[in-house]
């Protein structure tokens, strides 16, 4: 099943929601304790004897710690504990479990780095979602001692977040834990899977308090590939090619071929029962040559002021034979590309997904992006791109604000993918790989997209795609070097990622994502 994210502020209400039903804050705070003491038995593969430093903040993750503490000890571990706001700051909860703490025999060290000797393990449970901005100091020290130890070789184990990342945004401060494992409480906090907060964080553990219901809305989900396998298409036997998918691919102003192959491929790898792709003279040629699977034409030329009404008036002729039309990939800057971009949004009856120059020609007519539309819109910008499409700095946990505004699925690409579609879903990207930050690998995701929207419009499979695309960069990879991976072999990848996320295909669910109308 998909995995629900939110934000710290909707965990804080399940916690509260809790208190009002009579769960104590204690009771959670040592449901707390419990799965950080088992995730740091995980990590070491034993507890007797392990010798864990716990550095504290003074708020409530720095209790979480202190109820660890005991919990470990009474499971035979040797407990270091450090108090970095010394204890006398402690008040509340945490000051409970210090008393607790020094009750079963154990002591406080007063610095962190005295704390920090010897250990086996250690737990960041420094700051937790109450803090915000930089870590100001004791913090910051600590924060730094903590890293010292880890570059020695001692793992990490966050509390709740690697204190210093936002668990929301998915921003980190300049001072930030790296944790080889976090323990997040309570539900899965949408930051977190996030970058650069997904790299802070290592394996993600989720630590149930029983305080999340069904009812609860995420404000995104993550796939897994069973979940992405399931909603991208399988062909149903007996299906002709036509059914199977008609996709015309514009793209390849003159020189500019490699794009345009790249996008074929990628839709030709995905599946479908038939690619056109066009493209200027020169550059289709190129396509014909590398992909021979698929048809090729050419559009009249686009750069020349007199001709580009026809070239525009000759795409939307042809697009009536696709069922989906991808437009962007090397289709160069300029009026030609800009009016052609302009006439496919304001008058194409097909779903359309514009990536690279078709994003960047849309900025220049940004009315035409606002305007209302009926057929399904997904752009697929990279960061560079969402900048021009938007006032102001990119926030990628913004993406379904741009989608709602836009009334478009908008593929947020980089690390982390943000997926976010008009009707309110969002989707955090789970798989991929740095091999994939190389020229031209987004030209295949917009094949793939394309092909997969072919058959059906369900805004989910833009996800799932997604995902599948992470996992081809990922395939490729590990077949070369992540250094040495070209965006041709993410292509070749494509295929056998789908065979592996398929795994055993089993019994067929059909689309796990529930739409919000239908989730009461
Ligand atoms: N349902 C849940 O999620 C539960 C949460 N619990 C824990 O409670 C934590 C949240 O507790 P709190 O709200 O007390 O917050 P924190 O434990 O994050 O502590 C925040 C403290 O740090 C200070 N602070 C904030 N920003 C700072 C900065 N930039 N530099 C230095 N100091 C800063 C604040 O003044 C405050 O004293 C969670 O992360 C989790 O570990 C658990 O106890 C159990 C239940
Ligand atoms: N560090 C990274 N980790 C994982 N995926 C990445 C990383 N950097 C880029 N990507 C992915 O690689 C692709 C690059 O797309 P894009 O920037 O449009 O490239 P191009 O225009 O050269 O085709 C996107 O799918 C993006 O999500
Ligand atoms: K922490």
């Amino acid at each position: 099943m998909p995995t629900p994210l939110f934000t710290p502020a909707q965990v804080r209400e399940m916690d509260a929601r809790a208190f009002d039903r009579g769960t104590s804050a204690d009771a959670l705070m040592e449901r707390a304790a419990g799965h950080l003491e088992r995730a740091v038995r995980d990590l070491a593969g034993y507890g007797y004897g392990l010798r864990v430093t716990i550095l504290c903040g003074k708020g409530n993750n720095g209790g979480d710690g202190l109820a660890l503490a005991r919990r470990l000890t009474d499971v035979g571990a040797r407990a270091t504990v450090c108090v970095v706001t010394g204890e006398e700051t402690l008040e509340g909860l945490p000051a409970v479990q210090r008393d607790r703490w020094l009750a079963r025999g154990g002591t406080l060290v007063s610095s962190p780095q005295e704390a920090l000797v010897g250990a086996d393990v250690t737990v960041d449970c420094l700051l937790g979602t109450g803090a915000a901005g930089e870590p100001r100091d004791p913090y910051r020290t600590a924060i730094a001692a903590l890293a010292a130890e880890r570059a020695q070789g001692t793992p990490v184990v966050a509390c709740d977040v690697p204190s210093g990342v936002d668990a929301e945004t998915g921003t980190v401060a300049e001072r930030a834990v790296t944790a080889d494992v976090t323990v997040t409480l309570g539900a899965e906090k949408v930051g977190l899977r996030m970058w650069p907060a997904r790299g802070r964080c290592g394996d993600l553990v989720t630590g149930d308090l029983g305080i999340l219901e069904r009812r609860d809305e995420p404000v995104a989900w993550s796939l897994d590939d069973r979940d992405a396998d399931h909603l991208l298409p399988f062909p149903p036997p007996g299906a002709h090619k036509r059914q199977r998918g008609r996709v015309l691919i514009v793209a390849g102003a003159q020189g500019m071929s490699g794009a345009a192959v790249l996008a074929t491929r990628g839709a030709v790898e995905a599946g479908v029962g038939l690619v056109t792709c066009l493209a200027a003279p020169g550059s289709r040629d190129a396509v014909a040559g590398a992909v021979p699977e698929a048809l090729t034409a050419t559009f009249g030329d686009l750069d020349d002021r007199d001709d580009h009404d026809a070239a525009v008036a000759d795409v939307l002729a042809r697009a009536q034979d696709a069922d989906v039309v991808v437009a962007g990939p090397g289709l160069g800057r300029g009026g030609g590309p800009t009016a052609l971009v302009r006439a496919l949004v304001e008058r194409l009856e097909r779903p359309l997904v514009l990536d690279a120059d078709a994003v960047n020609a849309l900025a220049e007519v940004p009315e035409a992006l606002t305007a209302p539309r009926a057929n399904a819109l997904v752009l697929t910008p990279h960061e560079g791109e969402l900048a021009r499409l938007v006032d102001g700095p990119v926030q990628r946990n913004r993406a379904s604000e741009y989608a709602a505004d836009w009334g478009a699925t908008v593929v947020a690409k980089g690390p982390g993918t943000v997926t976010a579609s008009p009707d309110g879903r969002t989707w955090v990207c789970a798989s991929g790989s740095v091999a994939l930050a190389t020229g031209g690998t987004g030209d295949v995701l917009s094949g793939m997209i394309g092909a997969v929207l072919a058959g059906d419009v369900d805004l989910a499979r833009v996800a799932a795609t997604v995902h599948w695309h992470g996992r081809a960069g990922e395939a490729a990879a590990a077949l070369r070097h992540p250094a040495a991976v070209r965006a041709g072999a993410v292509a070749d990848a494509v295929p056998t990622a789908r065979a592996r996320m398929a795994g055993d295909p089993g019994p067929r669910p059909g689309a796990p994502i529930p739409r919000p109308e239908d989730r009461r």
